[in-house]
C-alpha cells in the first residue's frame, strides 16, 4: 500500500513555501497550487472511509463564490454533515507533508492512530462545479483514491447540495432513514415532487428570474425544472439568467450571491421590471439570495435573514395550525452578521428563540440541531432548516383533528420533504421560498414589509497578521489585541441603534468589519471608523 501511495503523491509534488489550511470551507486557493492537495485528499477521504467502515465519503471539488481562477476541496461525512473538525486538522497536517515518503508514514500513522483497518473497504464519491481547473484537479483527486486503493463513484457535475444528498442517501439506502435515491435524476424527483405538494394547489405569482452566477446551478435548475409543474399546471414561471458555463471565466463575475449581497445591488445585466422577484445562486449553489427593483425603482434586498425569518414564521403557522404548537418548539440559528432588525423581529414578533454563533456553517448547523425545528441561515443565504428525528416522528405520527389540522399537516409533511437537510441547498431554498409566498399570497413587497433592515455596512481591512484579531461572545467582541474592543465600543455609542465588530476571516487574509445603525451614513462612517481602528492595531 504505502508504494502506491508514494507514487502517487509523486506524480503531484507540492510547491515549496506553501502553507495549505483546511478552513471553514475546505482547502480553497489558487487552482494552480492545488494540484498536491486533491492527492492527499484522496488520501484522507479514504481514510476517513475505512474508519466509518466503508460508509461512502463525499469530496467536492470547488471554490463557491470564489473568482474564476481559484478552486478548492471538501469532504462530506456519511449523513451530508461537514467533516469532523478532528479530521479538518489531519487533513491540514497531510496537505502539508513535504516528501511523497513522509505523507505515506503520515497515512499509516493516523491509521494506526484510529484503529483504521486498511483492509477495510473505503468508498468515496466525488463531484465538482464547472470551472476549468476542475478537469485537472480531479484527475489528481483520483490517484490519490487510487493509491489508496478506494473505490469511487465521479458524478461529474453537481452542485455542493447536490453531491451532500447523494451522499446521504448512498448511506442510508435500505434503511429507516433513506433519504432518497441516490442519483442526481433522484434528486430531481424528490424536490420536484415535494415542491407540487407543498404548493397544495397555491399558485406562484408572476415569475422568478434565477440568476446561475455562470456556474453549475443554472443548468442543473434547468434539470431540475423539468421535474416542476409548468405554469400551465399551477407551477412556477421560472427564468435562469447567467448560466453560461461555456465560458467558466465569466464565473461569479458581476453576477451571483456575493456579488448581489455585497454591493447591495443587483447584476449589471439584470433586466426585470417593478417587482419582479429575482435570485441570485453563488458559484455552486449553496446560497441564495432574493431582491427586486421596488415601485419607485430601488433596489431592494430579501437576504439569509429573510429567508429565515420567512421559513420560521411559515413553519410556526403550520406547526400551530396542525394541533402541535405544544409538541414542537422552532429555534432560529444566526451569526453576528444578522441585521439587528432580524433578530429582533424574531424575537419580538415570532417570539422565537434566537441563538447566535461563530461564522461558519457547521456551527449553526450544530446550534440548530439542539432545536425541535432548527432553523439557521447565514445573511449571505446559506442555510436551511433541519427536524429532530423525534419531530419527525411526532409530525408524521399525529392523528388530525379537523380538516384544517390535516390540511395543515400535509403542507407541513410536504415542506419537510423539500428541505434539503443535509446542507443548505440554493435549489431547495428557493422553492421553499416559493412555497411559502404562494400559501401567503405575498408578493416580494409583502415580504420586505415585514420589518425594516438597519442600514450595514460589512468591510475588510488587510493587516499584517490577522491572527492577532481574537474573539469571544459569537466574535462579538475582541479580546485581543488589547484595548482595542474599549475603542470599538467609544465609536459605537457615539450612533444611533450602532452595532459593530470585528473579526479574522476564516477564508480570506483580511479582517471583515461590519457596523450597522439607525441611518446609511451613520452606518458606513462607523464600519471606517472601526476599520480605521482595526488597521492601526494590525500594523502595531
Ligand atoms: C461575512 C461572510 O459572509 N462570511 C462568509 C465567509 O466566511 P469568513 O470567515 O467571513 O471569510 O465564508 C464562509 C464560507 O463560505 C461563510 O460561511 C461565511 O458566511
Ligand atoms: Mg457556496
Amino acid at each position: 500500500m504505502s508504494d502506491a501511495i508514494i507514487e502517487a503523491t509523486k506524480k503531484h509534488p507540492a510547491p515549496e513555501g506553501l502553507l495549505y489550511t483546511y478552513g471553514t470551507a475546505g482547502f480553497r486557493t489558487k487552482a494552480e497550487v492545488l494540484d498536491s492537495v486533491l492527492t492527499r485528499v484522496g488520501l484522507i477521504a479514504a481514510l476517513r472511509s475505512r474508519a466509518l467502515k466503508g460508509k461512502w465519503i463525499g469530496v467536492m471539488i470547488t471554490a463557491s463564490h470564489n473568482p474564476p481562477e481559484d478552486n478548492g476541496v471538501k469532504l462530506v461525512e456519511p449523513l451530508g454533515n461537514m467533516l469532523k473538525e478532528e479530521w479538518e486538522v489531519l487533513s491540514t497536517t497531510m496537505a502539508n507533508k513535504a516528501t511523497p515518503e513522509e505523507v505515506a508514514q503520515y497515512y499509516n500513522e493516523i491509521a494506526t492512530k484510529y484503529k483504521i483497518d486498511l483492509k477495510e473497504p473505503a468508498r468515496v464519491v466525488v463531484a465538482r462545479d464547472t470551472r476549468a481547473s476542475g478537469a485537472r484537479l480531479l484527475g489528481c483527486l483520483l490517484d490519490g483514491l487510487k493509491g489508496a486503493n478506494a473505490e469511487h463513484k465521479d458524478f461529474g457535475f453537481l452542485t455542493t447540495p447536490q453531491l451532500h444528498y447523494v451522499v446521504r442517501c448512498l448511506n442510508t439506502e435500505g434503511t429507516s432513514e433513506a433519504y432518497g435515491e441516490p442519483t442526481e435524476k433522484g434528486y430531481y424527483e424528490k424536490f420536484g415532487a415535494a415542491f407540487k405538494n407543498a404548493l397544495k394547489g397555491k399558485k406562484p405569482q408572476g415569475s422568478l428570474t434565477v440568476d446561475g452566477a455562470n456556474g453549475v446551478g443554472g443548468p442543473k435548475l434547468k434539470e431540475l425544472i423539468k421535474y416542476l409543474p409548468t405554469k400551465e399546471e399551477g407551477g412556477l414561471d421560472i427564468h435562469v439568467v447567467n448560466d453560461n458555463v461555456i465560458k467558466p471565466e465569466s464565473l461569479n463575475v458581476d453576477c451571483g450571491a456575493d456579488y448581489v449581497k455585497t454591493n447591495q445591488r443587483a447584476p449589471p445585466s439584470s433586466k426585470v421590471g417593478p417587482l419582479d422577484r429575482c435570485c441570485s445562486l453563488d458559484g455552486d449553489a449553496d446560497r441564495v439570495v432574493y431582491y427586486f427593483k421596488d415601485e419607485g425603482g430601488v433596489f431592494r434586498l430579501l437576504d439569509g435573514d429573510r429567508i429565515a425569518t420567512l421559513v420560521a414564521s411559515f413553519l410556526g403557522k403550520l406547526v400551530e395550525q396542525s394541533g402541535l404548537a405544544a409538541k414542537i418548539k422552532i429555534g432560529v440559528v444566526q451569526t453576528a452578521y444578522a441585521n439587528g432588525a432580524a433578530t429582533k423581529y424574531v424575537q419580538e414578533n415570532l417570539k422565537l428563540r434566537v441563538d447566535c454563533t461563530p461564522t461558519g456553517v457547521k456551527y449553526l448547523h450544530h446550534a440548530a440541531e439542539t432545536h425541535d425545528i432548527g432553523v439557521y441561515f447565514e445573511a449571505n443565504g446559506h442555510g436551511t432548516v433541519i427536524f429532530s428525528r423525534s419531530t419527525t416522528d411526532t409530525i408524521a405520527e399525529h392523528e388530525p383533528r379537523n380538516p384544517g389540522q390535516k390540511e395543515a399537516l400535509d403542507v407541513l409533511r410536504s415542506t419537510i420533504e423539500l428541505i434539503n437537510q443535509a446542507v443548505g441547498d440554493a435549489l431547495s431554498d428557493l422553492l421553499l421560498v416559493e412555497v411559502v409566498l404562494a400559501h401567503k399570497s405575498w408578493g416580494p413587497q409583502e415580504w420586505l414589509s415585514t420589518y425594516t433592515d438597519l442600514p450595514n455596512k460589512l468591510s475588510k481591512v488587510i493587516v499584517g497578521d490577522r491572527r492577532i484579531f481574537q474573539t469571544t461572545d459569537a466574535e462579538r467582541r475582541l479580546v485581543k489585541p488589547e484595548g482595542v474592543q474599549k475603542k470599538i465600543d467609544q465609536e459605537v455609542q457615539k450612533v444611533h441603534q450602532g452595532r459593530s465588530f470585528a473579526r479574522a476571516s476564516g477564508t480570506e487574509d483580511a479582517v471583515r468589519v461590519y457596523a450597522e445603525a439607525l441611518t446609511k451614513a451613520e452606518a458606513d462612517d462607523l464600519a471606517r471608523k472601526v476599520s480605521d481602528i482595526v488597521k492601526a492595531a494590525g500594523s502595531m
